[in-house]
């Protein structure tokens, strides 16, 4: 599949931007964190999409952060960058869903509640407004966005992605390390994101409440 080299600039600037946007809010600390944009034709079985390289300073800008990859997570021109260390996540959410981005972030409340809930595998939130911004319209909807266990190998996650996923809600928690937020393009990623953020600091601040 050859990728235009328009395409695959488009695709790196709007990577540049949410990361810049996404730094500005500390959401990448001490190097965390993975950013993905898909480009060109998807097949399930084959695509190709723009990540972050591994292990840099996500909340500064240089010609280096970003490279093309295949569904395999191999690099597909030639380059010394190393694609992120959570790429297979990134390829299996691609796989199953087709979407179009999918943005990674450690924070103190993704972390939080992935604990609190860990026993029950899933995060509970109840009739918060913001559950409308993954396009889900119920009054008081319910909704539980799932936790997998953080295996230090990535293709052990990576093989339990495709049972956690539940097709309304569009994001997976890892336990006590971070999320996984995607959607159709970067705007709608970048607005599940928000509001999975949201959700967390108000289910967590509500459990302190009501203790
Ligand atoms: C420096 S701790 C974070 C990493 O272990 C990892 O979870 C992460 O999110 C960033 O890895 P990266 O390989 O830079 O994409
Ligand atoms: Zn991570």
């Amino acid at each position: 599949m050859s990728i235009l080299l328009e395409e695959k600039q488009r695709a790196f600037a709007e990577l540049r931007e949410i990361k810049a946007n996404l730094a500005a809010r500390g959401w990448f600390p001490a190097t965390s964190g993975n950013l993905s944009v898909r480009v060109g034709d998807f097949e399930p079985e084959q695509f190709t999409f723009a990540i972050t390289s591994s292990g840099r300073d996500k909340s500064v800008q240089t010609p280096e952060d970003f490279l093309l990859v295949n569904e395999k997570g191999v690099a597909t021109e030639a380059t010394n960058l190393k694609p992120s260390a959570e790429t297979l996540i990134h390829s299996e959410i691609y796989r199953l869903t087709g979407a179009g981005a999918i943005f990674h972030v450690h924070t103190i409340f993704n972390n939080l509640v992935s604990e609190l809930y860990w026993e029950r595998k899933s995060i509970p939130v109840d009739g918060v407004e913001l559950i409308k911004a993954f396009n889900i319209w119920d009054e008081e909807a319910q909704i539980e966005i799932p936790i997998l266990p953080n295996y230090a190998e990535i293709p052990r996650i990576a093989a339990l992605v495709e049972d956690a996923i539940i097709p309304r809600i569009p994001g997976i928690v890892l336990r006590k390390h971070g999320i996984y937020a995607w959607g159709a393009n970067a705007f709608e990623a970048k607005r599940h994101l928000e509001a999975f953020e949201f959700l967390f600091e108000y289910v967590y601040r509500s459990h302190l409440l009501n203790k």
